[in-house]
């Protein structure tokens, strides 16, 4: 695909002795892609081998046409994790300079990246003390350290309220808009409608992957959970 941001092709991931992904095939283009399934369809298994943490048994994981996890896409792949792993003891500002060192930037990206969460109003608060979303933003801020061309987000959202979330979600556009590809992962259906393109995950394989106006009009139904449930069930595709 032209301006393939991710390619994978026949990716086969085995965990604990069980089949979790069985020869994926899958392209990843710019904007905000959601990656929605239930809890242990391998979400973050699938996130994971993106950004090169995942053992895979077969297949290939091209990102910016370079293999997943290789030394070039080091500071080229921002990825946050469902648990969190900023310094609860530290301040934010801290916590950014510290991060921005081990990955070997300059001070001043620490700066951007607290701009670009929004979060230079909280620069010097201890991040033990902060709410949820300003924590999961902190978060952001790490994986957004030297303005990445791709940012892997595993279920950022998760446990918000939803004016929390619907911030969250506009911030990951503003990103997109400035031009580093965001892939997020959700297992909440009301979240797809966010996204520019849906990547719909169950048991390991891919069932549908589009615009959420396409997914939709495909399964003719109103909204990407019964679109799911028709693509479960069998219905037209
Ligand atoms: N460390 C591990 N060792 C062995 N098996 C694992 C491990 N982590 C996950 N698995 C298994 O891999 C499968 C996929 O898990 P994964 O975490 O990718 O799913 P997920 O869709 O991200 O789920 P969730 O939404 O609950 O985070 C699950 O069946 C899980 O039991």
């Amino acid at each position: 695909m032209v301006n393939s941001i991710v390619e994978i092709a026949g990716l086969r991931v085995v965990r604990g002795g069980r089949v979790v992904l069985a020869g994926l095939d899958l392209d990843i283009g710019p904007g905000v892609t959601g990656l929605l399934g239930p809890s242990g369809c391998g979400k973050s298994t699938l996130l994971r081998s993106i950004v090169g943490v995942q053992r895979v048994a077969a297949g290939t994981v091209t990102v910016l046409g370079r293999p997943a996890g290789s030394r070039p896409l080091r500071d080229r792949v921002g990825y946050q994790t469902q648990s969190s792993s900023v310094y609860d003891d530290l301040t934010v500002a801290e916590n950014l300079r510290f991060f921005a060192r081990v990955l070997g930037l300059p001070p001043a990206v620490a700066e951007e990246a607290l701009a670009a969460v929004d979060l230079g109003s909280h620069r010097d608060a201890v991040v033990g003390r902060l709410s949820g979303g300003q924590r999961s933003r902190v978060g952001l801020a790490v994986a957004l350290l030297g303005t990445p061309a791709l940012l892997v987000l595993d279920e950022p959202t998760v446990g918000l309220d939803p004016v929390l979330r619907r911030d969250l979600w506009a911030l990951f556009h503003r990103i997109a808009a400035a031009g580093t590809a965001v892939l997020v992962s959700s297992h909440v259906m009301d979240e797809a409608e966010r996204c520019d393109a849906l990547l719909l995950m169950r048991e390991g394989r891919i069932i549908a992957h589009g615009p959420p106006a396409e997914i939709k009009a495909a399964q003719g139904v109103d909204d990407i959970e019964s679109a799911f449930l028709g693509l479960v069930e069998g219905g037209p595709a």
